[in-house]
């Protein structure tokens, strides 16, 4: 585990990077830095860019110009091995529930002791205990969700980065998952997470990224963002006004 007193979370930086298809913009970001406590959540309308900032963040995307740097450098398969991801729809294996933990695991190469033993912690974090030996498949839109997040802490990323994890599921599950996302955050996790949901991000976010028209807009401290935008988009955004 992190010493959090002597290791800070490893930061994230955005250099000019831009995404263009068919002549417009998707995505033009001059400058982030994302190197405070944490969790960021990402912010605005459909269609403002958050996804595909989170894709380039992962290196899922690479930006037609521009660079991704972690703790200074460009993003490699050192960095990205670093890094975990959790979509929208949680994408699991047809195994059961400590089978799809059990294989990401095995590919760390810990023994069958060593695995055993991370498999029960994980499953009490994510209250999956009792469906251990239950198919993946079989589990409801929560619980599916709370094991692809266990899955993704499982490899021990230094970076989380989690695409609107809770958009399809009820206040109970959402609960449950924000628990398991502030309980990684101060395990030394940096978390960043987009977001439809403004009351989440009061919940949850140290720091706000607001978004638009694949610009960042604002981003500050969420009290900030939140309650004293500067922007008219994120003024409109924030007073649930139509953004067309
Ligand atoms: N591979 C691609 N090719 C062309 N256009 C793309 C591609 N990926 C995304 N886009 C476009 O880029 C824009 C930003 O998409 P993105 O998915 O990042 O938005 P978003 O802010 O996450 O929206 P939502 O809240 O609806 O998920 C959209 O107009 C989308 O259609």
């Amino acid at each position: 585990m992190r010493d959090l007193a002597l290791e800070p979370l490893a930061g994230l930086e955005v250099r000019d990077i831009r995404i263009g298809r068919n002549g417009g913009t998707l995505l033009n970001v001059p400058h982030l830095m994302l190197d405070g406590p944490g969790p960021t959540l990402i912010l605005g309308p459909n269609g403002a860019g958050k996804s595909l900032l989170l894709r380039c963040l992962h290196g899922l995307i690479a930006p037609d110009v521009g660079q991704v740097l972690q703790d200074g450098m460009p993003l490699g398969a050192r960095q990205k091995a670093q890094q975990a991801m959790v979509f929208q729809q949680p994408v699991l294996l047809r195994r059961s529930v400590a089978g799809n933990l059990d294989f990401v695991l095995r590919r760390q190469g810990l023994n069958r002791t060593a695995r055993r033993a991370r498999i029960e912690t994980l499953l009490q974090e994510g209250g999956l205990t009792a469906k251990a030996r239950q198919s993946a498949r079989s589990l409801s839109g929560g619980e599916a969700q709370r094991l692809a997040i266990l899955r993704a802490l499982a490899t021990g990323p230094e970076i989380l980065f989690l695409d609107e994890p809770t958009s399809a599921l009820d206040p109970a599950a959402t609960q449950t998952i924000e628990r398991m996302v502030l309980h990684a955050s101060a395990q030394g996790v940096r978390i960043v997470m987009v977001t439809h949901d403004i009351g989440q991000a009061r919940r949850l976010a140290a720091d706000v990224v607001m978004m638009q028209g694949g610009r960042v807009v604002e981003h500050g401290p969420a009290s900030e963002v939140l309650d004293t935008p500067r922007s008219q988009a994120a003024q409109l955004y924030l007073a649930g006004g139509l953004i067309i």
